[in-house]
């Protein structure tokens, strides 16, 4: 079967087919690194990750990169507020990405090129735009002129006409950077360094570079002219993909992505969950309620990736008995199969169920139809888990509640889905010990017993329990 990805670019379903037999080259817009990643990042994120997987699935070796914005007036306002650096700023919200995003399953990207380590890139796509005649440089700024490309608006479908009249009206005599623009909807390739902004040398002088063409300027250096799939979020088709079209088409000649994917906003009382609407649950927030991680992805996972998301706690608290069906289903082999003799040399698989949930996923990736078939493989499970737990017999056959098990681990590792046997649990460390334990921290550290609060932290961790500590003497913690 053929995978079918739907194309943002034709406004259809297309047969996925790479470049180059075998590999695939994906780029995902990554986070301009000023806060904590929140729920919507999450999906986004989970989404890209899940497509990776499947097409590795599928056979393919992708090589999968995603960029870290750091460099942006966001960052800088934020340095500012905290009287630092963008760089520490940056560094701080890089390293959080990372403890949230790995805790969500999801892989690393093989490479996360950073803006301010592509500067010469990016100043080298500049020049080459100036040479095609498609971008003209005003005091220390230079503009990509929209009017030179004449394709420009084909992703989003948005016209000309339409584009001018939208930015016409919001051109103000007191905005500085309009009044050098030759046309509303030109847009900054370069800016000119501002008093106590970093900045670089460049031809045009120090300066800084423009939000669009950091993602050209590191797709052309990393993948080359020509990627199989570019994806983020909705909100990016415009400008941002727009622009970054414009751009490394005007200066390569050829079409910068085979297959652009855009996944569907997480909403808040209908609202694009965001920073700047202050809507938003940031993701450890929500995991150290606790959480288990694996919640959010079903969450995710369960909608399909173009729609809209909403969160709301009951729609938590559903995804959350859905994953307790799915995890003990995933735990049965580690609860049961030496009880009945599973033998793991075999490799049993319910070819039925593996071709229904391929047929789900080559439709465009669709995650909800394919986890209705891990569900039925987990409820399978689950009427026989009942009865163990009773002490009873199984009505099924070891072999197949194997087979089932082998199948559902595929299926659900696929879609990124994991369950750890819970260590602390094993060892019965309930919450109120694990609790206690935080208590005495706290009061060896009060005591400046350092040395006895992390032996307690030390031992915790051996046990699976991640301790965080906050302001105000406060701590965390999560299995
Ligand atoms: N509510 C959301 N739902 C789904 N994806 C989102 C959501 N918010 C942001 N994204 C996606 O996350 C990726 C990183 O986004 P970026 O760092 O640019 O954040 P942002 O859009 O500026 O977020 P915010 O508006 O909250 O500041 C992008 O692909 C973006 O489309
Ligand atoms: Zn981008």
């Amino acid at each position: 079967m053929v995978i079918k990805l739907y194309n943002t670019q034709t406004r259809q379903k297309e047969d996925f087919q790479s470049l180059e037999t075998g590999t695939v080259k994906m780029y995902c817009c990554g986070v301009t690194v000023y806060d904590y990643c929140h729920l919507g990042h999450a999906r986004s994120y989970i989404v890209w990750d899940t497509v990776r997987r499947y097409l590795e699935y599928a056979g393919y070796q992708v090589n999968y990169i995603q960029n870290f914005t750091d460099i942006d007036d966001k960052i800088l306002n934020r340095a500012k507020l905290e009287g630092t650096t963008m760089e520490i700023v940056s560094e701080k919200y890089i390293q959080a990405y990372f403890e949230d995003i790995r805790r969500l399953n999801i892989k690393d990207a093989d490479n996360y090129p950073r803006v301010t380590e592509h500067i010469p890139q990016i100043i080298q796509l500049i020049q080459e735009l100036e040479k095609q005649g498609v971008a003209y440089s005003v005091d220390g700024d230079v503009y990509y002129s929209v009017n030179q490309f004449p394709e420009y608006g084909k992703l989003s479908g948005r016209q000309q006409e339409q584009l001018q009249a939208g930015a016409g009206g919001r051109v103000s005599l007191s905005d500085p950077e309009a009044m050098k623009k030759k046309d509303p909807s030109d847009f900054a390739l370069w800016k000119a360094a501002k008093l106590g902004e970093p900045a670089w040398e460049s031809p045009w002088g120090n300066g800084r570079p423009g939000w669009h063409i950091e993602c050209s300027a590191m797709v052309k250096s990393l993948l080359g002219n020509t990627i199989d799939i570019h994806s983020g979020g909705g909100d990016l088709i415009f400008p941002h993909h727009e622009n970054e079209i414009a751009q490394s088409e005007a200066a390569t000649h050829q079409p910068l992505s085979r297959y652009w994917m855009h996944n569907g906003m997480v909403r808040v009382s209908g609202e694009k969950m965001s920073k700047s609407l202050g809507n938003f649950t940031t993701i450890r927030g929500l995991l150290d309620t606790p959480l288990d991680p694996m919640v959010v992805r079903l969450f995710v996972l369960q909608a399909h990736y173009r729609k809209p998301l909403d969160f709301t706690d009951e729609a938590i608290a559903s995804a959350e008995n859905s994953w307790n069906t799915i995890k003990e289903a995933l735990l049965f082999n580690h609860e049961y199969g030496e009880k009945l003799g599973f033998d793991l040399q075999k490799n049993l698989i319910d070819q039925d169920a593996i071709e229904r949930f391929k047929t789900s996923m080559d439709d465009d990736i669709n995650t909800p139809e394919g986890l209705a078939v891990v569900f039925e493989l987990a409820k399978e499970l689950k009427r026989d888990r009942n009865i163990l737990v009773h002490g009873g017999t199984p009505e099924t056959s070891p072999e197949t509640l194997q087979k089932y098990w082998q199948t559902l681990v595929e299926l659900a590792t696929v879609l990124g889905l994991e369950a750890q046997p819970e260590k602390s649990q094993a060892l019965g460390l309930s919450d109120a010990e694990i609790e206690a334990f935080v208590q005495q921290r706290l009061e060896a550290k009060k005591a400046k017993n350092y040395g006895e609060s992390d032996r307690i932290r030390d031992h915790l961790k051996q046990l699976g329990i991640t301790l965080i500590d906050q302001p105000g003497n406060q701590t965390i913690w999560h299995r």
